[in-house]
């Protein structure tokens, strides 16, 4: 993202607007995959802290009690049913706690009540659900309208879409509404949250971090919010799922597309804000709207809202830079991954080089370096200063260290088989691997792959050997990032006058796989601005060979490192799953056949 500027708010100490219709407590949380119980637990807490506060209306991410995404767990009639008892319970457990007064909507899944069997299930279709809960009673269900289907979603595959357009009235305010794709597709709930005359449209969202897509969800909801003709609230997840990242950014904007509030990035937090909006409309209208939505109105409460000074104001939470926003999805993804499989410690081979020192810096920062575990592993190829750079690393950062020699298996390998060249070269890495995961299970830490995205392409790294691991934190970063992210985090230290973590040599010397003697990545590979600029046109933008080479680059050179990308998808399949951050990462986002007879040829 880039526009730190800060929008007028209306929120502000000089707030002229009147009395305020609604107080609104947007939950950005994060929920853990199939913990209904633990996300149930959250919930509740939050909505108290909420009541606590005044809300008057109390919002949850997309699938909350559910986590998401929950894959073929959806396809499951056991976890359908358990999903929709906790919300049932749930609802009667807000009210024997007092806070059932509250009108709560939260996501959760569902299926569709007319019977729709799919993929052998005996009832009605799985729905990507939300549900609104109020005096102990669920007072109204809907289902996500429009189903995302690209990328790294596979909702058609899952679910059925909802037909209705819910509003509720909250304290003589009609608010619409919606879940995540309803409003990233033309048509359905945001037209006919118009069409109902809703002075709210609010959206319940789990929208999945990538590079730069806080701006265009920024952009997303500004033009829906006119499109609407009301304030609308984009409440998201916060948090990480696997591969994925959720960076929270809820946002609130007024129908004039202004931005009233918006909330930080990857923090759990509660955006409540006071806003003003118009009555319910007597005349509004019933039926078939927009898309054949038919309107499904709960009349909750008709109380008006007391009269008070707006004190608590939502306000606006300082942006991240680019670099900071990225590095802090790193952080998040890995954290997450961690602690939610149940893991304190990870383990890391660290050679002196920069992408073991980043990922090094992440684990520190996710975990705290007093978690992280790294072992130095020189063999008779290894420079000194992957030693010396590997050792600093650890003093700057303060993980546990310890060096391993693998001298004397690698000479005991070499005794009994006779290698030479590439099957030597990978032996010393295969021994790293083996070495490390040794150590994870006598200790109990998980082993981190620090390969990047550039290495992934082309398949450099060794099969069971600097390729094994749990989770890959740097997999979809490219070199080129690599150095900057690097750079960042230094920088970041320096900035808070604290030790920078990545000694200087490991950024400026040449990358090496220290394999045979002066080995560098260039003897096989062209420089990596070239090399990740080819790769951003094949792998990111699904180009061909002529278009890449009328981009201005060599053609040899372009058919060799397209050959070694098609080559290489065996081995990518066999990679720990590791954080996304771009919009196409080595997994769901990109699917190819490993046995493809397809060449690119130019
Ligand atoms: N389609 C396919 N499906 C399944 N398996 C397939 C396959 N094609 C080959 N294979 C098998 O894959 C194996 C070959 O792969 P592998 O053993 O990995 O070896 P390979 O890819 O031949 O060599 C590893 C390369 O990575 C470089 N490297 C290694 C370590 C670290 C770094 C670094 O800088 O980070 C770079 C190293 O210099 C070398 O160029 C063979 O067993 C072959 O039979
Ligand atoms: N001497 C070593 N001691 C410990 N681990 C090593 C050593 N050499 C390689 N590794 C592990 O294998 C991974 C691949 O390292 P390699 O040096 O081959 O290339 P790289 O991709 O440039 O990575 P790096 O920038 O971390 O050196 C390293 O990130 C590290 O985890
Ligand atoms: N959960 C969803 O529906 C997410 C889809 C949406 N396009 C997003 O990425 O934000």
């Amino acid at each position: 993202m880039s526009d730190t500027s800060r929008p007028p708010s209306r929120l502000s100490d000089d707030y002229t607007g009147g009395v305020p219709q609604l107080r609104l407590a947007l939950n950005q949380i994060d929920a853990r995959v199939g913990d209904i119980a633990g996300n149930t637990e959250s919930v509740v807490r939050r909505v108290r802290q909420s009541a606590e506060a005044g809300a008057q209306l109390v919002a949850f991410p997309e699938m909350v009690l559910t986590g998401y995404p929950v894959e073929d767990l959806a396809l499951r009639s056991s976890f359908v049913e358990a999903s929709r008892a906790a919300v049932r319970s749930l609802a009667a457990r807000l009210a024997e706690e007092g806070l059932g007064e509250v009108p709560v909507v939260l996501g959760y899944l569902d299926r569709s009540a007319t019977a729709q069997p799919r993929y052998g299930q005996p009832a009605g279709a799985p729905q990507n659900a939300a549900a609104v809960l109020y005096r102990g009673e669920v007072a109204l269900t809907f289902a996500k309208h429009h189903l995302p289907n690209y990328g790294v979603f596979d909702e058609f595959r899952y679910f059925v879409p909802g037909d209705t357009m819910p509003v509720i009235r909250v304290r003589g305010v009609d608010v619409a509404l919606a879940i995540c794709e309803d409003l990233w597709q033309d048509g359905g709930r945001v037209p006919a949250a118009r069409s109902a005359h809703a002075g709210l449209l609010l959206s319940v969202n789990a929208s999945p971090y990538e590079r730069d897509k806080d701006d265009t969800r920024l952009e997303l909801v500004r033009k829906r919010a006119q499109e609407a003709g009301c304030t609308t609230a984009y409440l998201a997840m916060t948090g990480g799922q696997d591969e994925l990242v959720f960076d929270g950014d809820s946002i609130v904007v007024g129908a004039d597309g202004e931005v009233i509030a918006r909330a930080p990035q990857f923090e759990e937090t509660c955006l409540l804000l006071d806003l003003d909006l118009p009555a319910a409309d007597p005349d509004a209208p019933t039926g078939v709207v927009d898309d054949g939505l038919r309107i499904d109105r709960v009349v909750l409460s008709t109380e008006p809202v007391p009269s008070y000074e707006p004190e608590y104001l939502g306000g606006y939470a300082e942006r991240l830079d680019d670099d900071a926003e990225m590095y802090g999805a790193l952080v998040t993804g890995l954290r997450a991954y961690i602690t939610k499989n149940g893991f304190r410690s990870v383990l890391i081979g660290l050679s002196g080089g920069i992408d073991s020192a980043l990922v090094a810096a992440i684990a520190c920062d996710a975990v705290g370096a007093e978690n992280v575990y790294g072992i130095s592993m020189p063999s008779k190829y290894s420079s000194e200063h992957s030693r010396s750079d590997a050792a600093e690393l650890a003093r700057r950062t303060g993980l546990h260290f310890r060096t391993v020699s693998i001298e004397p298996m690698f000479d005991a390998y070499m005794g009994a088989l006779d290698l030479s060249g590439l099957a030597e070269e990978n032996l010393q890495s295969r021994l790293r691997g083996t070495l490390l995961m040794a150590v994870s299970n006598q200790e109990g830490q998980l082993v981190l792959a620090p390969g990047n995205k550039s290495e992934l392409a082309v398949g450099y790294s060794t099969l069971y050997g600097d390729s094994v691991g749990a989770y890959g934190p740097i997999k979809d970063v490219y070199k080129s990032s690599v150095f900057r992210l690097a750079r960042y985090r230094n920088r970041a230290a320096e900035e808070r006058g604290e030790t920078p973590p990545i000694p200087s040599n490991s950024i400026t010397k040449p990358p090496s796989a220290e394999l045979r003697p002066g080995q560098v990545d260039t003897d096989s590979l062209p420089d990596y601005p070239v090399l990740d600029a080819i790769l951003d046109l094949y792998v990111d933008h699904d180009q061909g060979a002529d278009a890449i080479v009328a981009a201005g680059f060599d053609r040899d050179l372009v058919v060799r490192i397209l050959r070694m990308v098609d080559t290489a998808e065996y081995k990518r399949r066999q990679y720990p799953p590791g954080t996304k951050i771009s919009p196409k990462g080595f997994g769901k986002d990109r699917r190819l056949p490993i046995t493809n007879g397809w060449r690119e040829r130019a």
